[in-house]
């Protein structure tokens, strides 16, 4: 689905997502784990205020597994929970059933002490576009879905979806924009196929990509290109693959926006394995913002 991120859109956004939190106990902020910080919202504390909440690093089969619990450590210093999912594979959904169950158990036992009978927990989806949210509710729903009338406050009928016997989940997730203002967040959401490359340069792209992979994994660009060190220059890497891989054009010139091509499809096919394209370490992460 392609957004255009309008003022007006994103006002739009946050209103829908703030009627529906009344709803529901919980939110599942969806994230994709191979770039936590970037595919956020940059106002979801703001918009979801202190609305409990746990964080999904979807994706988490294309993410680097140790940086991956690098991640779930950051947001557990914060006093988040976060847990790593495979929507796409169904990995981790009785791990939210269960930490749901845990983030709420204080909420639950008072009921409980007061003789209420806890009914099922209510929860939703947020998260920006093409983070998997249709595929986790796929996923969670096998058949399950119930429908229930109107619900006082909103005016479209809410569909929940049964998840077992505790957990009941909104049907429509919240679609929330990304943090596109910052030049290298936007680099990271293109390569992640978050946002539409045609929206950027891909020479600059898979510059930004082949400087990232030399820094952080040196070895797998060697062994992808058979490159024997890692010239300074990024235009010799990018002379390099064309030779290797026959990226030229007439008269033996190197077509740089072929190799852009390759380099980027290589990437979006794991090509150089699961990546993680940030690390908690080397963010610069607000506090207020976390
Ligand atoms: N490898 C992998 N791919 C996933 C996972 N979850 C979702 N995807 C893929 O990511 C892409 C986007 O998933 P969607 O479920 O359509 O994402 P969405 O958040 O609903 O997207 P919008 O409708 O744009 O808001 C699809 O190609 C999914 O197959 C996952 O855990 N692992």
């Amino acid at each position: 689905m392609t957004i255009q991120w309008f003022p007006g859109h994103m006002a739009k956004a946050r209103r829908e997502v703030t009627e529906k939190l009344k709803l529901v106990d919980i939110i599942f902020e969806l994230v994709d784990a191979r770039i936590p910080y970037s595919s956020r919202n940059p106002m979801i504390d703001e918009i979801i205020q202190h609305k409990p909440r746990l964080v999904l690093l979807n994706k988490a089969d294309m993410a680097d597994r140790e940086v991956t619990k690098q991640w779930i450590a950051f947001f557990k210093e914060k006093g988040i929970r976060a847990l790593a999912i495979n929507s796409q594979a169904g990995e981790g959904m009785k791990e939210i059933v269960q930490a749901s169950h845990e983030i709420l158990k204080e909420k639950l036992d008072r009921l409980r002490a007061k003789g209420v009978r806890p009914r099922a927990i209510r929860a939703m989806i947020v998260g920006i576009p093409n983070a998997g949210k249709s595929t986790l509710i796929n996923r969670l729903a096998k058949k399950n879905i119930a429908k229930t009338g109107n619900t006082p406050g909103v005016t479209k009928a809410q569909q929940w979806i049964k998840v077992g016997k505790e957990l009941e989940l909104l049907d429509t997730p919240g679609i929330l924009w990304p943090k596109f203002e910052d030049q290298e967040v936007g680099m990271k959401l293109a390569i992640t196929g978050a946002i539409k490359d045609t929206l950027l340069n891909l020479q600059d792209l898979t510059v930004y990509s082949l400087r990232f992979l030399e820094k952080a994994y040196p070895e797998r660009l060697k062994e992808r290109y058979q490159l024997d060190n890692l010239p300074d220059d990024v235009v010799a890497i990018f002379d390099h693959i064309g030779k290797l891989r026959g990226c030229l054009m007439g008269g033996g010139l190197i077509d740089y926006d072929k190799v852009a091509e390759l380099v980027i499809r290589e990437i979006r096919l794991e090509k150089f394995g699961p990546l993680s394209f940030e690390r908690p370490q080397d963010m610069q992460i607000e506090e207020n913002n976390v």
